[in-house]
């Protein structure tokens, strides 16, 4: 019986793009996948019925963290259900190979991995700051990769291949992209709608990306301004959206800071405050550290400041970040997986 590799993890766009990354590759070469995330979250909207995987499971599971002392006791309890579930599931499809991408999504079927003997577990890690499962469970992986740790085996980011096809050089302002992350940010929201007249009147059109929950009264509030701005919830053409763009203004999500890189697009972050460990600042200031972008706190924002950085040289960072990633992150990965495991 052919062994077939279990890709878990997701909650959010982030973690969800990167398990899309593996389950891409692995389908390419011809590796059955299947796909166990959350009912609960946006698992089942990014791979319900997705022809690639050989089975999807979304189990009925939730976060620990933050919860209150009954509340843990009962998610505990969940998981270890779901992780006997996933037991099963392991020796009905010969699973020796779990890869983590980390979210509460990912608790029962990486512990699945770790008790089962002779199965192998990898994690991605996206973020600066370790998230609380991998941070767990990383001590019983064969290999942990992360684009923000020194020791990482391989350190550039699996990003999706349309993000370096349409990388361009920026030079001249004449668009500006406001990116939310999976879920879109009202602070962004609400800065994009403040500078935007500003914006206007200098003749720089505006892509918005402003989330579902928003994305009526952002769309309402262009109109009363009199505003063309390209404006939606949530886009499955992030990459023709970043390539029409010559500056962005984002969260940094690990997963759209790559892109964004990828692409060539210089941009100023906003990180979520409320981000576990603050890991989205810390994502952010690793580049900005390197001179690749620029960074502020949603408390600190202003916005004579941010048309001075709109009128600064956005060209050398746009250059800079040419070289800041690889594109061949995914396949370096699977290769070490695959060789380790005949090992
Ligand atoms: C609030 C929070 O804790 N967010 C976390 C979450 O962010 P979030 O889920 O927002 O993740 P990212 O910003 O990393 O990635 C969002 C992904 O969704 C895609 N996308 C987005 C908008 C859209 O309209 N269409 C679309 O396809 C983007 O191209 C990107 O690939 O996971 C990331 C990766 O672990 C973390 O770094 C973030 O801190």
């Amino acid at each position: 019986m052919n062994e077939t590799v279990v890709v878990t993890g997701g909650g959010t766009g982030g973690h969800l793009k990167v398990a899309d990354a593996f389950i891409e590759e692995f389908h390419n070469r011809g590796i059955d996948v299947i796909f166990i995330g959350s009912s609960n979250g946006q698992d089942k909207a990014w791979f319900e019925n997705d022809r690639r995987l050989k089975k999807t499971i979304f189990l009925d599971t939730r976060g620990v963290v933050n919860k209150n002392s009954l509340g843990k006791v009962t998610s505990l309890l969940n998981i270890f259900s779901k992780t006997i579930q996933c037991l099963a599931v392991y020796s009905k499809y010969n699973v020796k190979t779990v890869i983590s991408v980390g979210g509460f999504s990912a608790a029962a079927a990486t512990f699945a991995s770790i008790l089962k003997f002779g199965c192998k577990l990898y994690i991605h890690e996206q973020n600066s700051k370790m998230g609380k499962l991998n941070e767990i469970t990383s001590k019983f992986a064969t290999e942990v990769f992360s684009s923000f740790d020194e020791n990482s085996l391989v350190k550039d980011y699996p990003v999706a291949k349309e993000f370096f096809e349409t990388a361009r050089v920026r030079d001249k302002i004449k668009t500006i992209a406001f990116f939310g992350g999976s879920q879109g940010a009202i602070c962004i929201n609400d800065f994009a709608l403040k500078v935007a007249p500003r914006l206007n009147e200098m003749g720089i059109k505006i892509i918005h990306q402003a989330g579902k929950n928003d994305f009526n009264r952002v769309a309402e509030e262009y109109k009363k301004l009199n505003i063309n701005a390209d404006v939606f919830d949530f886009s499955k053409d992030i990459p023709s959206k970043m390539s029409s763009a010559d500056f962005a203004v984002s969260r940094a999500g690990a997963s759209t800071l790559w892109e964004l890189c990828a692409n060539s697009l210089p941009t100023f972050f906003i990180p979520y405050k409320h981000a576990a460990g603050d890991h989205q600042y810390y994502n952010a200031k690793a580049l900005y550290d390197k001179g690749l972008c620029f960074l502020k706190r949603e408390d600190e924002l202003d916005v004579d400041e941010f048309f001075k950085i709109i009128g600064s040289d956005i060209h050398k960072i746009s250059i800079g970040l040419i070289s800041s990633i690889n594109s061949n992150a995914i396949s370096l990965i699977i290769n070490i997986i695959l060789e380790n495991n005949k090992k």
